[in-house]
């Protein structure tokens, strides 16, 4: 039975009803008949990289996707395969049927700057955010056919959507709009940076705080929770859109050479992998003469171009200090900050910011992919969707 007054217990806000549904899941998925502060207390420490092992817990119910829909990349697992789709979030429509996907993915980012006339490149997501329903919804129903083929799960699969901390109720209304329109039977909200923490292998209701960075593609965001709730949170909508194009406009003004969209992009991720000392050849168009041109760049100089977006998002989100509370903070100096997130790669990042917050800073290990595999964990850990789910 539910002990209904240990509820009160929990301090991080929970609702009455989200004790409730723990229980009932738990009981369901043959748990026991526990629930409350017992379902936290027996949740046994999660393991999410190892989601394979998670398939036993409920063979039965594991028709599931965990989904992120990023603002670069669209990222979708299953409990049985573990991670299914890792594309770019672009779609070729037709201008005349905007409703109809004619490739989404590689194969659309690949004609951004070089579609032809009557095909028209899409973003359906911006800043975290969908932007425009219908677009979003042609995508995601793409994305969900190919993750999830019919044949191979005959119902509709649930899913789990992982969602910006800092999202308006609109946001994710619009989210879960577009989940269900897409074929999700059911489908669940869940923050970013808590489904990243659990990608990690954190568990996310232990009564230590833990603190995430994440820089995506559109929005960076840093969140400390504990227990099932938040405790604080900042965003920012700069992140590597806003890198690629500090360095398109330094490739402009400093070296007078235009360059694609894709080519600042590959310049910026060349980055990390190339050794101080070294140099990258970038090709574009003279801003002048308008003939092709090459130009080499020094690994400093594309460091030095992108430091100063880096330290104003690293400025905007260091403001998430002042609502932590100091209890919080010997937890957070124990384990380290989490880093995730693609941006979380760029060379530097991790020095700048043991610099301005004073922690020690861990970069997960699958950066890219860590909200989706731990959104896809949420399939199997109802007691998780019920603390932070909407
Ligand atoms: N090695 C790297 N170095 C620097 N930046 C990188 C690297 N790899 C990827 N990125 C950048 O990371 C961003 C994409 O990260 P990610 O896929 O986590 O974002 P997203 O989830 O799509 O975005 P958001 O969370 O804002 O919606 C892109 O801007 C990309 O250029």
């Amino acid at each position: 039975m539910i002990d209904t007054t240990n509820t009160v217990t929990i301090p991080t806000g929970l609702p009455h009803w989200s004790v409730m549904i723990t229980a009932t899941c738990c009981a369901k998925r043959g748990y026991g008949n526990f629930g409350g502060t017992d379902a936290f207390r027996m949740t046994p420490p999660l393991r999410t990289i190892d989601i394979v092992s998670l398939k036993s817990l409920s063979e039965a119910d594991v028709s599931g996707l965990g989904i992120d829909l990023g603002t670069a990349n669209t990222v979708v697992g299953t409990p049985e395969d573990g991670i299914v789709l890792n594309e770019p979030s672009f779609m070729l429509v037709r201008t005349k049927d905007p409703n109809r996907a004619l490739a989404i993915g590689t194969d659309a980012r690949n004609l951004v700057g070089r579609a032809p006339i009557g095909i028209t490149p899409v973003r359906p997501i911006r800043d975290g955010v969908i932007v425009d329903l219908e677009s979003a919804g042609t995508f995601v129903t793409a994305v969900i056919k190919r993750a999830a083929p019919a044949r191979r799960y005959g119902l509709r699969p649930r899913g789990v959507i992982a969602v910006s901390a800092g999202a308006t109720p609109l946001e994710r209304r619009a989210l879960l709009e577009v989940g269900h329109e897409a074929g999700l039977r059911k489908v669940a909200l869940i923050p970013e940076p808590v489904a990243g923490a659990l990608g990690c292998g954190i568990n996310p209701l232990e009564p230590r705080a833990h603190l995430v960075v994440d820089f995506g593609g559109g929005t960076s965001e840093i969140t400390a929770f504990c227990f099932g709730g938040i405790l604080s949170h900042r965003s920012c909508r700069l992140a590597g859109d806003e890198l690629t194009d500090a360095l398109h406009h330094y490739l402009r003004t400093e070296h007078k050479t235009i360059v694609g969209e894709i080519t600042a992009e590959r310049a910026k991720l060349g980055a990390p992998d190339t050794a101080e000392g070294q140099s990258l050849v970038v090709e574009g168009r003279d801003a002048v003469t308008g003939r092709a041109r090459l130009v080499t760049l020094e690994i400093e100089e594309i460091v030095d171009a992108l430091r100063p977006t880096t330290t104003s998002i690293v400025q905007t989100l260091t403001a998430c200090l002042e609502d932590l509370p100091p209890q919080a903070i010997g937890d957070v100096m124990s384990e380290g900050l989490l880093a995730i997130g693609g941006g979380s790669m760029l060379r530097g990042l991790s020095q700048l910011l043991e610099q301005s917050f004073g922690f020690p800073v861990k970069t997960a290990e699958r950066p890219l992919t860590c909200v989706a595999e731990g959104a896809t964990a949420c399939l199997d850990h109802p007691e998780v969707l019920a603390a932070y789910g909407s």
